[in-house]
């Protein structure tokens, strides 16, 4: 079956279009009138037409019960009336003309031509039942020869008059499969948009539901089927969606996240809008998610910032101490967490500036935002300018396609933790106070400025306030800097809390070596506190994990302590020592450099100092 089927109430017609259409194959002809003609139109449709084209009330009667299908009719052209009149005229017999209003008055013209006008009859018949009637009225006023469609013709004939067909002739039959193509073209076309729009919307993720201004649904996805489908009455849920569209589209509204209940334990967050045409509300479209989707898509955001390192993992509950002057850092850090400002971290290498700024991120209004770290010494200067401000593509020799987004820009909506700040050069330091004072970013290359609402919080090993006399740090950043100051004491000055860090570091190797150490000998934990601790909790931490790996026994002996700390670089003093003092100096480096071949993350190991440190000591040794 052809896309375009002519169902054709003439024999002759259908004779002359299957001459017509020979050698084309996009057109089928169904000889087929009135009632077979409209069978004929069903079986045409459901075996793939597209478009219909029919004749007279064959015609008409198709457009009644199948309104939904494109469908052409064949109008009678002037030569076709011309035709018939002219046979008619041949009889020398009184004409009559019986048919449809619009043939009757195309004909009047024809028969002024012909002067036949005074003397034909005409009668208009608008159904095609009427023709019976029609015929009796055309011989009542004198008339033999009657013209006109085939059912008028052949009754006519069958009453003894003399019936003159009007066929449809060539040129009306071409017209009428011109419009037909025509129409297919658009059908065409229009499943085309169907079929990408249906694409569209069921490539989402979301339910859609689209409703007319009478509330038929015009457009509904898999999505919004599967979401409705969980509630158990479903129609009720349909019904009730269908109802809260058309009060938004009453108002010609939208309504956002709204969270409608839909079956017990199945929430959908549901956003309403009409749709206006021409300032007319023409309809209304649903979008539906279930709710634990956005929770699912929160969780998933989460991860992803874990995993790129861009969520706090500390919080105070990990910061514990005995000590009274620890308490007071964790107390100070608690309460300024609450303020939105930046916060100083002050303290030696290792005491654990890092756990505090992560600890503040977590106990703020931020805390759903991202938090960003930055090592400010173990970057090169260059780098850390356009880590931290981003660029656009071609800043610079090797910048990356589509330039970067700088760490403070991602760190929007959250924090920021710049460590070893008094690392930071003035040009860089320059740039930082701007941010802090415009909250705005410009990358390198751009001219464009950024907002950005970011909280900073910086550390520093360093005592910034000489720095500042020593002209090595801005004054104006330090005292944006120097606002909210948590000092952390080393632990030297918390010895009491070397205990409790010996057993949780001892627990955390255990898991990691699948080692069974339980304890360590009260000799061996005197020797720890006696140590020093330049390195702080850092170094604590890195001889626990010496001492869980070397231990044979369940307990850490005091030997054990005392022959891992003999190999420390610097024996314990037997009294506190002055700051300078404590500083690991250039021959210690040096030599543990030697002693680790190189690998500096050893030789920071083996020193007790952080990496980025080391790092920084060896930028300034010459
Ligand atoms: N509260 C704590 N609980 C457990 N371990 C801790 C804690 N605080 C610090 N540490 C240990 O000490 C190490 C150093 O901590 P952190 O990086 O926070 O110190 P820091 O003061 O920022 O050091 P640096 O100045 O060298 O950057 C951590 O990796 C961890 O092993």
């Amino acid at each position: 079956m052809s896309d375009i089927v002519f169902i054709s109430p003439s024999r002759e017609a259908a004779a002359l279009a299957v001459r017509m259409t020979a050698g084309q194959n996009d057109i089928t002809i169904v000889a087929a009138r009135l009632q077979e003609g409209v069978k004929a139109a069903r079986a045409a449709v459901e075996n793939g037409a597209r478009v219909l084209v029919s004749r007279g009330f064959t015609h008409y009667m198709i457009s009644e019960k199948m309104p939904h299908i494109p469908l052409v009719e064949v109008e009678f052209s002037g030569y076709d009336i011309l035709r018939a009149y002219l046979e008619a005229r041949q009889t020398g017999k009184p004409i009559a003309i019986v048919d449809s209003s619009a043939i009757v008055e195309g004909a009047a013209s024809i028969e002024d031509i012909l002067g036949i006008a005074e003397q034909s009859v005409k009668v208009i018949i608008d159904n095609y039942q009427d023709y019976t009637l029609g015929i009796e009225r055309a011989a009542a006023a004198g008339a033999v020869c009657i013209v006109g469609n085939q059912a008028v013709g052949q009754q006519a004939t069958a009453r003894g008059l003399c019936g003159i067909v009007i066929s449809s002739g060539q040129e009306a039959l071409n017209r009428a499969f011109m419009t037909a193509r025509h129409l297919l073209a658009v059908e065409r076309l229009r499943d085309a948009n169907v079929q990408q729009i249906e694409t569209i919307i069921n490539s989402v993720d979301y339910g859609i539901l689209a409703i007319n201004k009478e509330a038929g649904i015009t457009a509904v996805n898999s999505e919004a089927e599967r979401i409705l489908s969980l509630a158990r009455a479903d129609s009720a849920a349909k019904e009730n969606l269908i109802a809260r569209l058309r009060q938004c589209m009453a108002a010609g509204d939208r309504q956002f996240g709204v969270i409608e209940k839909f079956a017990p334990g199945v929430e959908v967050v549901a956003n309403y809008q009409s749709i206006i045409s021409n300032g007319e509300v023409i309809g209304g479209v649903a979008t539906l998610q279930e709710l634990r989707h956005f929770q699912a898509v929160e969780r998933k955001t989460r991860e992803e910032l874990a995993r790129r390192g861009r969520v706090a993992k500390y919080n105070f509950f990990d910061i514990k101490s005995a000590s009274p002057a620890m308490l007071t850092a964790i107390a100070d850090a608690k309460h300024f967490a609450k303020y939105d400002a930046t916060v100083l971290v002050l303290g030696e290498t290792g005491v654990g500036k890092e756990y505090f700024a992560h600890a503040i991120h977590l106990a703020s209004s931020r805390k759903n935002g991202p938090f960003v770290v930055v090592n400010c010494a173990a970057i090169p200067e260059n780098i850390l300018e356009s880590e931290l401000f981003g660029y656009t593509e071609g800043a610079f020799t090797g910048a990356k396609k589509g330039g970067k987004t700088g760490l403070f820009e991602q760190a929007h909506g959250g924090t920021i933790f710049l460590d070893e700040i008094g690392e930071m050069s003035e040009n860089l330091q320059a740039r930082l106070l701007r941010v802090l004072q415009e909250h705005e970013v410009y990358r390198l290359g751009d001219e464009r400025v950024t907002p950005i609402d970011i909280r900073v919080i910086a550390a520093t090993n360093r005592d910034l306030h000489e720095m500042v006399q020593k002209g090595r740090f801005r004054e104006d950043l330090y005292y944006r800097l120097d606002v909210l100051t948590v000092e952390i004491p080393a632990l030297r000055e918390r010895k009491e809390d070397i205990q409790a860090f010996v057993q949780l570091f001892i627990a955390e190797f255990n898991a990691q070596y699948r080692t069974s150490v339980e304890g360590i000998a009260p000799a061996g934990l005197q020797q720890l506190q006696q140590y020093d601790w330049p390195g702080n909790i850092r170094e604590l931490h890195n001889i626990i994990g010496r001492l869980s790996a070397q231990t044979a026994d369940a307990t850490i002996s005091e030997s054990d302590v005392k022959r891992v700390l003999k190999y420390r670089l610097r024996q314990p003093p037997a009294q506190a020592v002055s700051p300078a003092a404590r500083s690991v100096d250039a021959a210690a480096i040096r030599e543990a450099l030697v002693k680790t071949g190189g690998n500096k993350q050893k030789a920071a190991e083996l020193l007790g100092i952080g990496r980025a440190t080391l790092w920084r000591k060896l930028k300034n040794m010459d």
